[in-house]
This record gives structure tokens, C-alpha cells and sequence, in this order.
């Protein structure tokens, strides 16, 4: 690195600041973060290692990309609209500053789309993986949040998107899978390194009260909506046949759709939300599907009785041997 920590500040990570005067530029211990008497604060983190989340040879503009938008997946997990984040860098010895100029170049085009700002941060060279961590805070209306603990008896299952695409674009990094599709590979790779936090998505079902029962997908389809199985004391039944996916995905896996779907179901890396809703509520959901022109998928439904199912047309249990990401 030919720059020290406060010449990286200084260049590339104060000029994130510029549309959040409370960070001053940079130039104190701490931001500020001034209070709406009608609103609550959300705030959530996610780190990111290299080799556990992403590799050392993806882009820079890649990486800080997947750092920020897996935080805001979160919010809008919540309902909450973004507002800024903190983030803390720990660099190893292969991290040059043209790496943190295309780095922060790239956070600088999400605040934009995104409308949320860097706070502050800490940056710390370290003998081990790239690390990144950030932590994000965003708004709701004071004191209401989707949970993953209200499902209810009868409700519907949605899910944005489309699932599964991340875990084939990471067997193709890792050469697992081959193809000769190369527009299916990029869109696939793609899927994995750029997530599309569904922000507007989010807020909107907090908003005009469609659900009250959300998550993100990030850990695996099965392993996350169990999540609001286990909390909602409820069973969660997923039909394999309505997991949506693309068809970059049911190309690549063509000749092996049946293990392609439980891939899809326990891979993860889909940042896609996950909702309930109540049954009389399914016009709503697909009127929202249409005003911002994203897919949602009625995938099953909660009942009573315990756990997460995948069924196939038959009704039968799909038997799954890992549901999901984990870490140990
Ligand atoms: N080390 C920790 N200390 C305090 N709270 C934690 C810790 N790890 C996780 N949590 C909290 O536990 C809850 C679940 O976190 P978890 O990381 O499993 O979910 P997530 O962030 O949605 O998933 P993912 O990390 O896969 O995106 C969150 O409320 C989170 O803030
Ligand atoms: C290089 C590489 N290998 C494997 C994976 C898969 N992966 C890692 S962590 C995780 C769950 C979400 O993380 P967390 O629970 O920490 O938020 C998943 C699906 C990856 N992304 N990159
Ligand atoms: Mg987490």
C-alpha cells in the first residue's frame, strides 16, 4: 500500500460522506445521527471475508457492491429505508489503493442509487483474509417492522425473484459446473457477486400493511424460511415446483433439473425477500409484482405442525440432506 490510513480516509473515503454533514468530513471520532421523533432506527451488520463470501480475484467494484447491498437486503428484510452505513476494512498485504479507488468509486454509484451514505468507519491492516464489515441504519415508521416471528396459521409463502442463481454462479467459479452459454454464465456469476437488495419491496409491504412476516434469503430458501417456521411456531411447506428460477439457471442445469431445485432451495446468496401474507391479501402481492416490475412467487404456505417441507407435485416430502449456509 503506498498511502497511509488517513491518506485513504482522506481521498477515498471522506467524499462518501459529502451528502451526511454529520460525518463532518471525516474530521472527528464519530458521525451524528440526528433523530425523527416519527420514525425508529433500524441497524443491522453483515461481515464479509474473503474465501468465506466472496474471492480474491472478483473485482473491487464487485466486492464493495456485495458488502453494502447484503446490509441493505437486511433492511429491506425490515421494511426499512436505507440511510447510512459505517464500514470497517481490514486489509491484508495484497490491497494496493488502486484497489480502495475502484473500492469506494463503486460504493459511491450505490449511495446514489440507494440513498443512503457513509457514516464513518475504521480501517486496520491485518496478517489474514480481506475483511469487510459494515454496519447499516435505515428508518421505519416509529416502532413497526416486518418480523420473522408473526407468521400465522393459513398464511401464503412468497418469494422475490428468482432462487438459486447465486449457488450455480458460484459452482461455475469454482468450476464445479461447466457451460457452454456464456450469457448464462455472465448473468449467473453475476447473480453471485452483484446482489439486488429489494428496498422498495420491502418498505412497501410494511407500508400498506400486505405482510407483517419477512426475511432475507441468504443462507439457503429452506434454511431461512424456517427461520419464520421455528419463530411463528408454525410448519412452513414449500413446493419444489414453484421455486422460481431463471432461465439462465434452468438452462445450465438442464440435464439435472431435480438436483438443480434443492440447489436452488439450500444454496443461498439470493438476497431475495421472503414473505407471509395473509391469503385475501394475494391481489395486493401481485399488483405490487407489477408497479415495481419484480417477480414474486407464491411458493407454499404455513401450517400447523413443526419445521420446513419441501413437497413435490405429489404432496410427497423431498428429502433434503442441508438446508442451508453454515459457518460451523
Ligand atoms: N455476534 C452477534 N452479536 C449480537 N447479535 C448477533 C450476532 N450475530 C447475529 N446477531 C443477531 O442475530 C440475528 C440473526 O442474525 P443472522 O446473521 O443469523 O441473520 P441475517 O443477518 O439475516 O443472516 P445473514 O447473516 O446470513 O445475512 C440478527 O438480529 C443479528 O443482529
Ligand atoms: C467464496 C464463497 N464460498 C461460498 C459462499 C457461500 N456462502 C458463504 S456465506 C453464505 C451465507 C451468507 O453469509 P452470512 O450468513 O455470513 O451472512 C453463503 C451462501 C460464498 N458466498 N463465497
Ligand atoms: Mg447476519
Amino acid at each position: 500500500m503506498d498511502k497511509t490510513e488517513f491518506d485513504l480516509i482522506k481521498s477515498y473515503f471522506a467524499p462518501l460522506t459529502s451528502n451526511y454533514p454529520e460525518a463532518y468530513s471525516l474530521t472527528n471520532d464519530a458521525a451524528l445521527i440526528s433523530e425523527d421523533p416519527d420514525r425508529s432506527t433500524v441497524v443491522t451488520m453483515d461481515t464479509l471475508v474473503e474465501g468465506i463470501h466472496f474471492f480474491s480475484t472478483d473485482p473491487a467494484e464487485d466486492i464493495a457492491r456485495k458488502s453494502l447491498r447484503v446490509n441493505l437486503s437486511d433492511l429491506a428484510a425490515m421494511g426499512a429505508k436505507p440511510k447510512g452505513y459505517t464500514l470497517s476494512i481490514s486489509y491484508n498485504a495484497s490491497i494496493t489503493s488502486e484497489w480502495v479507488k475502484a473500492f469506494t468509486k463503486s460504493l459511491a454509484v450505490d449511495q446514489e442509487a440507494f440513498e443512503c451514505h457513509l457514516l464513518g468507519g475504521d480501517t486496520v491492516s491485518t496478517p489474514g483474509p480481506l475483511t469487510i464489515a459494515i454496519t447499516c441504519f435505515g428508518s421505519v415508521p416509529r416502532g413497526k417492522c416486518l418480523h420473522r416471528t408473526t407468521g400465522q396459521e393459513g398464511d401464503d409463502v412468497w418469494v422475490s425473484g428468482t432462487i438459486g442463481d447465486s449457488a450455480v454462479g458460484l459452482k461455475l467459479l469454482k468450476k464445479e459446473i461447466k457451460t457452454d452459454n456464456s450469457r448464462a454464465e455472465t448473468f449467473l456469476i453475476d447473480r453471485f457477486r452483484i446482489p439486488q437488495p429489494r428496498t422498495l419491496l420491502g418498505i412497501a409491504l410494511l407500508e400498506r400493511d400486505i405482510s407483517q412476516t419477512a426475511l432475507d434469503v441468504s443462507d439457503g430458501l429452506l434454511a431461512d424460511v424456517n427461520h419464520i417456521a421455528e419463530g411463528s411456531n408454525l410448519q412452513a411447506r414449500i413446493i419444489s415446483s414453484r421455486i422460481p428460477l431463471s432461465k439462465s439457471f434452468q438452462n445450465v442445469l438442464k440435464n439435472t433439473l431435480d438436483q438443480g431445485i434443492q440447489l436452488a432451495a439450500t444454496g443461498g446468496d439470493d438476497y431475495e425477500i421472503l414473505f407471509t401474507t395473509k391469503p385475501k391479501n394475494k391481489e395486493k402481492v401481485i399488483e405490487l409484482s407489477e408497479e415495481l416490475n419484480i417477480p414474486i412467487t407464491r411458493i407454499g404456505a404455513l401450517t400447523q405442525g413443526k419445521g420446513t417441507l419441501l413437497l413435490d407435485k405429489n404432496n410427497n416430502e423431498i428429502p433434503i440432506t442441508r438446508s442451508g449456509w453454515k459457518h460451523f
